[in-house]
Order: structure tokens, then sequence, then C-alpha cells
């Protein structure tokens, strides 16, 4: 496992006079091909870019040479972008975060109906103030993998009602941490979704969220 379990049916059922077949994500394609077999390189080197960004002070000369490298990449991007039912970006389960760049680096080390664990380190990138992770990131990453939570015991796709942050101490950077989710309890469509995040056994945050699973067809 790396970006999410690959043994689990994801797709919720959805009317058919919708532009996606309805519902949110509801043809979920599981990939392992789509943007070639250096896609996740590619989404590495952007991240190392980014980490590079949040701590350079580059020289007038040295911001403007990548300006100009910048604009060529994204006028080369500009000539493959697709809508987000196709981009890589989220749906390669062979990577990590599936390859959504826009999540913290996470692991899936085990998942399903009981819940999910992962390895996940927060980046340079990620910084908040004096070398440790910013809160808002730790809150990403809770998101995502208790919305994965909620998903896999639903079978289906499940959007965050409220999502409740406790940083209990400081979250290091460019270190791997444990992040467990789980449902606790489920009434209906409201899945009560707990979590926590270790640094070895000491705890750096926990969560208290409820997500909604949704209707066929709901956006
Ligand atoms: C490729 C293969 C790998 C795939 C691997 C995929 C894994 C996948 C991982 C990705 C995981 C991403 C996870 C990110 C998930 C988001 O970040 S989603 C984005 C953030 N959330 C939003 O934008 C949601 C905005 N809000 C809404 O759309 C709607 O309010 C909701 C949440 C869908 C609920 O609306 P609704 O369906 O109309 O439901 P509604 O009747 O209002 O409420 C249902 C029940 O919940 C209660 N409720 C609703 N909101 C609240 C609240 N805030 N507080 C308390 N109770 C509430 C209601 O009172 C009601 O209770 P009952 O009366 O039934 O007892």
């Amino acid at each position: 496992m790396t970006g999410a379990p690959r043994d689990t049916k994801w797709n919720p059922p959805a009317p058919e006079d919708s532009p996606q077949g309805g519902g949110f994500r509801a043809e979920f394609d599981v990939t392992t091909d789509r943007g070639g077999p250096r896609y996740g390189e590619f989404v590495e080197q952007v991240r190392t870019f980014m980490d590079k960004v949040r701590y350079a002070c580059p020289t007038p000369e040295l911001a403007d040479e990548v300006i100009e490298e910048l604009k060529q990449f994204n006028a080369k991007l500009d000539t493959m972008l697709v809508d987000e039912w196709h981009t890589p970006s989220g749906t390669r389960i062979d990577l990590p975060s599936r390859g959504n760049i826009t999540l913290p680096p996470y692991e899936i080390t085990d998942g399903g109906e009981d819940g999910v664990s992962a390895t996940v380190e927060f980046r340079r990138f990620h910084l908040g103030g004096n070398g440790v992770a910013h809160g808002g990131h730790v809150a990403v990453a809770f998101d995502d993998l208790g919305g994965m939570a909620a998903a896999l015991n639903v079978h289906g796709v499940a959007r965050t009602a409220y999502l409740t942050v406790n940083y209990r101490s400081l979250t290091p950077l460019e270190t791997p941490l444990t992040l467990k989710t789980w449902v606790e309890r489920r009434d209906g469509r409201k899945l009560f979704v707990k979590g926590t995040l270790h640094e070895g056994d000491r705890l750096c945050a926990d969560l208290d969220a409820l997500f909604i699973a949704l209707r066929p067809g709901q956006a």
C-alpha cells in the first residue's frame, strides 16, 4: 500500500444525467499508469522546489532567471492540462498521497473499514514557525486521512462537516510520523471520526471530525 488501499470498490452509485456520472468523483479511476512511470519523480521534484522556495533568499538576478524558467515550465504544462477527473493527481494509488501534490506526503501502511494508518512526513515547505509544522498543514493531513477512513467505512465518498484538531505538542518537519484515523461511531450518513498524530510515543495532535456520506449524485 502507498497512497490508498488497493482492494476497495470506490464508486458510489450516481444518476445518469450528471457530467461525471453524478456525485463527487463518482467515477473514481484507480490508476497506476496515468501521468507515466516518472510521475512520482515529477511530483517529488516540485515538492523539493517548494521546499527550497520556502527557505531561499534569491538575488534579484537569480529571481529573474528562475522566473523566466518557470514561465517556460508553465507554458509546457499548459499544453497538456486536463480536467480534475482525468488528472493523475489524487488517483495514483501507487504514489505517496495518491500523487496529490497539495497534500503532505503520506504512505498508507494499513487501511480498511476499521480505519487507516499512515506514515506522514511534513516537509520544509510545511514550515509554520520556529522549525515546526504549520497547524493548517496538520489539519490537511487529518482531513484527507479522516476522509479516507470515512470513505473506506461507507465504500463511497464523504465530505467534511466539521474538523477539530487539538494541537497537543509541536509537530516536527522532515520526520516520519504516524497518523491514524478511524470511524468511532456511525449514525446513518454521519461518520464520527477520530484520529491521532504521533512522533514515536509522543502525541503531536488529535482529531475529532464529522464526515457526511454523500447521497448518490450529491456534489
Ligand atoms: C483512487 C483510489 C483511491 C481513492 C481513495 C479515496 C479516499 C478518499 C480520500 C479523500 C478524502 C478527502 C476528504 C476531504 C473531504 C473534504 O475536505 S470535503 C470539503 C470540505 N467540506 C465541505 O465543503 C462540505 C460543505 N458542506 C456540505 O456540502 C454539506 O453541508 C454536507 C456536509 C454535505 C451535509 O449536507 P447534507 O448532505 O445536505 O446533509 P444534512 O442533511 O445537512 O446533514 C446530515 C446530518 O448531519 C448533520 N450535520 C451536518 N453538518 C453538521 C455540522 N457541521 N455539525 C454537526 N452536525 C452536522 C445534520 O444535522 C444532519 O443530522 P441528522 O438530522 O441526520 O441527525
